[in-house]
């Protein structure tokens, strides 16, 4: 894996106070980032109004590496309070970070929540927590998280995926590999183009994982108009149902996703922006404190309209009786 610099938009002191003011308001109006009807239209009409030179840093993605990092934002680490120790109590810790988070990723499209996920919040909370160690979640620690298209059994799935960095002492980093970067013969893009295994809902969704219907077959690959795209999530692929041709071929996709992951290590204030449809993210294992300054990162899901980068037969998926729900009407 390299250690490579991810490509970083630096946000100019017009922006940064564009948004801290922005921020600052609506904290002030609302007192929580619990989303009501009423702050998701505030911040509609707020992010709306920002100029051109904050839409600017969040115009998509546009590289092969299918990511960058926005630079510039400040956290005040003391004002920030303690890292809290699960995202079932976080509550409104760092609530005004979430609203800046929802202002960013309504300039980029429309931010998503699950009912079934953190409570249906817009924004989740990213910490380690106790008891959750190995799991192949947000909460784990120990294990490595590994690399995975975001909420992959899903035809809703977001198209971006904001991480935003409150704190992170032991430079923890979050694993990125993009498809654009890899290598596979045209015989193994053929072969993981066929919708032959189904993606099952993740730990994060209990209720999903007891959902009655076949789970629909999904292809790995898609060949779209403007480049290949993918979904893949093989923790969550049951690949002993498919014969050894394409097992191989699967194995080499993951194969190459390692060859050209990176590791990107946020710094509080940065905000990593992954294209989901081009890269699979993941995280390195570490040791957790529990002393109130772990790690900490505030996650946002973005949909953004008119994107091309999905077979259209995804519309016919049942998304396990999950639906996400979007901040804004269209
Ligand atoms: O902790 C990280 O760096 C990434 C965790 C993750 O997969 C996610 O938040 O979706
Ligand atoms: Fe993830």
């Amino acid at each position: 894996m390299s250690t490579a610099a991810a490509p970083a938009r630096q946000l100019d002191p017009d922006s940064v106070s564009e948004l801290r003011q922005a921020t600052e308001h609506i904290h002030a109006e609302f007192g929580t980032s619990a989303t009501t009807p009423a702050l998701l239209k505030r911040i509609a009409t707020t992010a709306n109004a920002f100029g051109d030179g904050l839409r600017h840093h969040c115009r998509p993605v546009d590289t092969d590496d299918g990511l960058f990092v926005l630079r510039g934002l400040d956290i005040d680490d003391a004002a920030a309070g303690p890292t809290p120790d699960s995202w079932a109590t976080a509550g409104d810790s760092g609530a005004a970070h979430d609203i800046t988070l929802l202002l960013l990723a309504t300039v980029m499209g429309n931010p998503i929540a699950w009912e079934g996920q953190q409570d249906g919040r817009f924004v989740h909370n990213i910490v380690p927590s106790p008891g959750h160690e190995t799991e192949q979640t947000g909460a784990s620690s120990t294990v490595l998280l590994s690399p995975h298209t975001e909420d992959a059994f899903h035809p809703g799935r977001a198209h971006l995926l904001m991480l935003g960095c409150m704190r992170n002492h032991d430079d923890i980093a979050t694993t990125a590999a993009s498809v654009r970067k890899t290598r596979l013969s045209e015989r193994d893009v053929r072969t993981l183009t066929r919708p032959v295994l189904p993606i099952l809902p993740d730990d994060a969704y209990a209720e999903a994982q007891g959902y009655a219907e076949e789970p629909p077959p999904v292809p790995a690959l898609f060949a779209s108009e403007d480049g290949i795209t993918l979904r893949f999530d093989p923790a969550y692929t049951p690949l002993d149902q498919a014969d050894d041709a394409y097992r191989s071929a699967y194995g080499r996709l993951g194969e190459e996703l390692a060859r050209v992951s990176v590791a990107v290590s946020l710094a509080p204030g940065e905000v990593l922006v992954v294209d989901n449809d081009l890269v699979v993210h993941g995280r390195v294992p570490f040791q957790a404190r529990y002393d109130g300054t772990d790690r900490w990162l505030k996650r946002a899901s973005v949909r953004v309209p008119g994107r091309r980068t999905r077979p259209l037969t995804e519309a016919h998926e049942h998304g396990y009786g999950q639906s996400a729900i979007e901040a804004h009407a269209r």
